[in-house]
């Protein structure tokens, strides 16, 4: 064990294993947030925010320039790292050491979609069933009569649902106003509701909610994002996401398939099989990683939008293990690879033969796609630390506003443990998991989501990292 002690000490000295951040009192500290030189107490975690944006992060620091020159030539960028004490802190002389510490923060879902694509439907499956939770509602609507809050209210059974309204969108104008809610609820009726629910409006891009839960302290330490769920309308999301926009303005269909975890295809009585075969067929394409079903009326099982831990990495293996074959609906898909195959069906039941080499027959190939596309690497072998972290961290640096969610479980040399990480743009966390067992072949796994992916570079930097 003292081998993986000190291994996991000197891994400790870098990027690559300073990243995850758990809810307690944060302290604060300016870092040149270099790999090499930044140290950490090994009675910590941290968390890594790397910032290219001018989001007003108010842990923001300036990088040393000087310090990263060799790695980064676009110096715009600035730096935060937070460090805080993890809730089951590591021992230099425990054995079996818990990575992720226990998460008891309340868990909070996303439920994003088009207009008109079911969203307030589903909310009210959720408020009416019987599932025991006490939810808070928080309910965006756009304009100045809140007519989905009074549809939530009316159909609302639970005395403990609360509904909170607002104008304006989540995304752009009223995040303050989301930070504020969500202080009042844990701050009154923290204990009154087991879960808060936030249905944003149709128009709402989700990533900057999604950033909000990192990004404020406030909000960090008492709730932790449990899932983006994504309601698809069945009939008129091809329209949707074909819409051609400005140069600079995002096709919010796109972006909110790209970050669920959750992805449910609505209104299936409208059209007939295969169009939604095609739907799923798109969506499959931008978004790899999430599980897709088919629905009308948003009637889904609760487990399926609730309770998800799509940021959790202890729940990472599931996501990037799976990947690609999550559908509810296997035998349309077997039915559809027989009959009417094609390359992105294929994909979607080819990683289990990939897994003993890298995806160099992956069915996918999103090369030089200039929209938004899911990249996975699946390869095994054990990567060269220092190369993993160069490649990784100048990733974040150089790509981050394109990668919009990224997921990963990596075999680092010398390293006993499993490396678990997952992304958000600029957020990174990551963190040793449970021991590789003797016999387990170590394989790496990671799967990009993003705008502008070009898988053979992807694969390319990945591969030179491999010892
Ligand atoms: N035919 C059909 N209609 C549905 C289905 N699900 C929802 N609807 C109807 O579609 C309309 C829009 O549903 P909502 O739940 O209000 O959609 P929304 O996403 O909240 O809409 P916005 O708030 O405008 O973005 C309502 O009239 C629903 O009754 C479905 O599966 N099939």
């Amino acid at each position: 064990m003292a081998s993986s002690i000190s291994m996991s000490l000197d891994i400790a000295t870098t990027f690559f294993q300073l990243s995850k951040r758990t809810p307690s009192s944060l302290s604060t500290f300016s870092t040149t947030f270099c790999p090499q030189i930044w140290k950490r107490n090994n009675k910590s975690t941290v968390s890594v925010l790397v910032n290219n944006n001018n989001n007003n992060n108010s842990r923001m620091v300036k990088i040393n320039k000087n310090t990263y020159a060799s790695l980064n030539k676009h110096f715009s960028c600035s730096f935060s790292a937070s460090a805080t004490t993890a809730s089951a802190p590591q021992t230099e002389d425990s054995d079996v050491l818990t990575k992720i510490p226990p998460d008891d923060r309340i868990p909070a879902t996303i439920i994003t979609g088009f207009l008109g694509s079911g969203k307030t439907t589903l909310l009210n499956h959720i408020l009416n069933e019987d599932h025991g939770k006490r939810i808070a509602v928080i309910e965006n609507e756009y304009g100045e009569v809140d007519i989905d809050g009074s549809l939530v209210a009316s159909k609302t059974t639970g005395a403990e649902d609360i509904v909170m309204l607002n104008n304006g969108c989540l995304c752009c104008t009223v995040r303050g106003d989301l930070v504020r809610m969500i202080g009042e609820l844990v701050s009154k009726k923290k204990g009154k509701f087991d879960h808060i629910v936030i249905e944003t409006t149709g128009l709402a891009n989700p990533a900057p909610i999604i950033q909000t839960f990192y990004a404020e302290d406030q909000i960090f330490n008492d709730v932790k994002l449990d899932g983006v769920v994504t309601l698809v309308d069945a009939k008129h999301v091809g329209f949707h996401l074909d819409e051609v926009k400005p140069k600079g303005v995002v096709n919010e269909a796109v972006e909110q398939i790209a970050y669920a975890d959750r992805i449910i295809i609505n209104k299936t009585d409208l059209v007939g099989e295969p169009n939604v075969a095609s739907v799923v067929q798109r969506i499959r394409g931008i978004n790899s990683m999430a599980q897709l079903k088919r629905t009308q009326y948003g009637k889904v099982d609760l487990e399926y939008v609730l309770g998800i831990g799509g940021f959790d990495l202890e729940r990472i293996e599931s996501a990037v293990d799976t990947e690609g074959s999550k559908d509810d609906h296997d035998h349309h898909h077997h039915h559809d690879h027989d009959h009417g195959h094609d390359h992105h069906h294929n994909h979607e039941h080819e990683h289990e033969h990939e897994h003993k080499h890298s995806h160099d027959h992956h069915a996918h190939d999103h090369t030089h796609d200039p929209g938004v596309s899911s990249v996975s690497i699946v390869c095994e072998g054990s990567l060269d630390l220092e190369k993993a972290n160069m490649w990784l961290g100048t990733l974040l640096m150089e790509r981050s506003e394109d990668i919009y969610r990224m997921k990963g479980l990596l075999s680092v040399d010398g390293m006993e443990e499993r490396f678990v990480f997952q992304g958000v743009h600029d957020i990174f966390q990551g963190s040793p998991d449970r021991l590789w067992q003797q016999e387990e072949p170590r394989i790496n796994k990671i799967v990009f989501i993003g705008k502008n992916l070009d898988r053979t570079e992807l694969e390319k930097g990945f591969k030179a990292c491999l010892m």
